[in-house]
């Protein structure tokens, strides 16, 4: 569905990025890793029609999209910080897209209310979303995006700024409606367990070259992501705890 070939982008005497070279089959969630730098912002940048590439190209369904502007690529661009509307309520804001598209009343009733069901916001619609907390307005930032059905979803950290109890709860939300709704979304995370809980397939962003992995282990076990050894780092958590439970607990 997406094909990126050979982009890069340079800012004065910078190489953000590199000849980087991807693409992501439709119905796919690919989770791209990279540190702070690695040029992640710029990519997400040029294929929302943000920012434009020096060099190289990017297809949807085979069609260049370089040449078309940010509000017909029918891409959604979701940060860390939800962007709603304040003046209107949770109902309204997921409506939005489908009323400036003038879908009847009916159908806007029947898709928000069932969204707002799939993203546990039933009894949130009439509130205002100074009224919400963080991953209550992070979800209806998601509905107001999957109600117009995007072809291609980015995700830039959204789960940046929520404590990590109700990250997790997202992070697992964010994965059961992208394969209810069969998105095809990029999502670029610092976090390689966010990563591999969204993830349906894996990249690694370093300097601006795109790294793609054949299977989640060729993921895990690139020494260059850092997640074989975080998963290490967790189990030796685990071990001392247990090896701390059973120091306590008397031999029979
Ligand atoms: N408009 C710009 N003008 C000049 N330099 C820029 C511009 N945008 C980004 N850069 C530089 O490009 C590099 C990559 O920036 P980018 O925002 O893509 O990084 P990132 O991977 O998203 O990092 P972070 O996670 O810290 O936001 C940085 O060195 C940044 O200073």
């Amino acid at each position: 569905m997406l094909d990126v070939t050979s982009l890069s982008k340079q800012f004065g005497q910078t190489l953000v990025l590199n000849n980087l070279t991807f693409d992501l089959p439709a119905g796919q969630v690919m989770a791209v890793l990279g540190r702070s730098g690695c040029g992640k912002t710029t990519l997400l940048k040029i294929l929302a029609g943000l920012e434009t590439p020096d060099t190289g190209e990017v297809r949807m369904d085979g069609q260049s999209i370089l040449s078309v502007p940010p509000e017909l690529r029918q891409v959604v661009y979701l940060y860390q910080e939800p962007l709603l509307f304040p003046h209107l309520n949770v109902f309204e804001n997921v409506a939005f897209g489908l009323r400036i598209r003038k879908v009847t009343n009916e159908q806007v009733d029947h898709q928000v209310h069932e969204l707002l069901a799939d993203l546990e916001l039933s009894n949130q619609g009439k509130k205002q979303p100074s009224q919400l907390s963080g991953g209550q307005r992070q979800r209806v930032s998601f509905g107001r995006a999957l109600i117009i059905k995007p072809r291609l979803l980015l995700l830039d950290e959204p789960f940046g700024n929520l404590d990590a109890q109700t990250r997790a709860t997202m992070q697992n939300l964010f994965g059961r409606v992208a394969r209810q709704y069969q998105m095809t979304a990029l999502f670029v995370t610092h976090d390689s367990r966010e990563a591999l809980t969204v993830g349906t397939s894996f990249g690694y962003l370093d300097q601006g070259v795109m790294t793609s992995y054949e299977s989640v282990s060729d993921f895990v076990n690139d020494p260059r992501t850092g997640v074989h050894a975080e998963l290490a780092f967790w189990e030796s958590v685990q071990l001392r705890g247990q090896k701390a439970v059973s120091s306590r607990i008397p031999l029979p």
